[in-house]
C-alpha cells in the first residue's frame, strides 16, 4: 500500500494533500506539523471531501514525526513563506532550522523513502536535506522547476490563446531571479515559439516567469503561491509512487553533469520508483552555458550560508 507523508500543514502541504487525494495517488496521506492539531483538523476537513469528490485515500494527521513510517514519499513544506519586500533568501536562516530537524526525522523513520523538498529558499533547502539525511542524490529532490516551466507554458499559451496543455517548454537554473526559462526549446505542439511570437513578447514573458512567485507574493501579501506549488510536488510524488518515468525539471546534485558538480540545480530528470533515474543532459548554447553559470553561482553562495 503506496503511503505519502507530507510536513508542513499549511497552505502548501494542504494544496498537495488535496491534490494527492484527488489523484489518487497514494493509498494513505498522512499530514505533519509542529502545531498542535492543526494536521489533524486540516485533514480531516479534507477526508470529509471524500464522499463528495469519490477518492478514498485514508488521509489523517498528526504532530508525532513517527507517522513518517513505511512512507515511500515524502514531501516537506514545513517553514515559513515570503511576504512583499521580501526575498527567497530571507528565508534562509529561519527556514533552515526547520528543514535541519524535519530531516533528521525523516532519517530516523523513513530512511528508504524519496524526499522532496519545497521549502525556499529551495536550492539551499534541498542541499541542507540532502546533508542531513546523508542519503543518496537519487532519492533527495528539490521541487521548482515544475513549478517554474508550468508558469512559462501558462504564460506562452495565454500569449497566443492556445491549451496549456499543447505548450512545452523548461525552466532550468535556481529558483530564482537566475532561473532559464529557455526560448530555443519552448514550442506549440513542436512548433518553436520563436515563430509564433515577437521577440518583445517572449522577453517579457521570460522576465514574467522569472518573477512568478513574486507577482503572486505582491497579491497574497500574507503568504506565496500554494495551489500549483502543491499540486507540482504531487506530480513529482505520483511519478515515483507510480514509476512513470516523467520528465521533470528537479532541483538535483550534480556531478558533472552540464559540466558543474556538488550544487543542487534544477536541471531535465527522469522520474521512476527509486527517486531520480538519469539526468537527461543535452546540449546547452554558449550563452545558456553562461546563464546557468550564473545560476550554479548563486545557488553556491546560498549553499555556503548553510554552513553544512
Ligand atoms: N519550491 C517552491 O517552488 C515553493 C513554492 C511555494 C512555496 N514554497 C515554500 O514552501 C514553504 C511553505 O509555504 P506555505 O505557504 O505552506 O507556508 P505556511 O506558513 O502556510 O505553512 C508552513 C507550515 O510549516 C509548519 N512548520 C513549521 N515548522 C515546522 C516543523 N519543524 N515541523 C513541521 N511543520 C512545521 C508551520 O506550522 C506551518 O503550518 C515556504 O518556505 C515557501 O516559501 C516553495
Ligand atoms: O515566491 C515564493 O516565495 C514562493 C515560491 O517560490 C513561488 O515561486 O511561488
Amino acid at each position: 500500500m503506496a503511503k505519502l507523508a507530507i510536513i508542513g500543514a499549511g497552505a502548501v502541504g494542504t494544496a498537495a494533500a488535496h491534490w494527492a487525494a484527488v489523484k489518487a495517488v497514494a493509498e494513505e496521506i498522512v499530514l505533519i506539523d509542529i502545531v498542535p492539531d492543526l494536521a489533524k483538523g486540516k485533514a480531516l476537513d479534507l477526508a470529509q471531501g471524500a464522499p463528495v469528490e469519490g477518492f478514498s485515500a485514508r488521509i489523517w494527521g498528526t504532530e508525532d514525526f513517527s507517522a513518517l513510517s513505511g512512507s515511500e514519499v515524502v514531501i516537506l513544506t514545513a517553514g515559513r513563506p515570503r511576504k512583499p519586500g521580501m526575498s527567497r533568501e530571507d528565508l534562509l536562516k529561519s527556514n533552515l532550522e526547520i528543514v535541519r530537524s524535519c530531516a533528521e526525522a525523516v532519517r530516523e523513520f523513513a530512511p528508504e523513502c524519496v524526499l522532496i523538498v519545497v521549502t525556499n529558499p529551495i536550492d539551499a533547502m534541498v542541499y541542507a536535506a540532502f546533508r542531513v539525511t546523508g542519503f543518496p542524490r537519487e532519492r533527495v529532490l528539490g521541487m521548482a522547476g515544475v513549478l517554474d516551466s508550468a508558469r512559462y507554458r501558462y504564460f506562452i499559451a495565454e500569449a497566443l490563446g492556445v491549451s496549456p496543455r499543447d505548450v512545452q517548454a523548461l525552466v532550468m537554473g535556481i529558483h530564482g531571479d537566475h532561473m532559464l526559462p529557455l526560448v530555443r526549446l519552448a514550442n506549440v505542439v513542436g512548433i518553436p515559439v520563436t515563430e509564433l511570437l515577437p521577440a518583445e513578447k517572449i522577453a517579457e514573458i521570460v522576465e514574467r516567469t522569472r518573477k512568478g512567485g513574486g507577482e503572486i507574493v505582491s497579491y497574497l501579501k500574507t503568504g506565496s503561491a500554494f495551489l500549483t506549488p502543491g499540486l507540482s510536488a504531487v506530480e513529482m510524488a505520483q511519478a515515483v509512487l507510480r514509476d512513470e518515468k516523467r520528465v521533470l525539471t528537479c532541483s538535483v546534485w550534480l556531478q558533472g553533469e552540464f559540466g558543474f558538480s556538488e550544487v543542487f540545480i534544477g536541471v531535465p530528470v527522469v522520474l521512476g520508483k527509486g527517486g531520480m533515474e538519469r539526468i537527461l543532459e543535452f546540449e546547452l548554447t554558449e550563452e545558456e552555458r553562461r546563464a546557468l553559470k550564473k545560476s550554479v553561482e548563486a545557488v553556491r553562495l546560498q549553499m555556503a550560508l548553510t554552513g553544512l
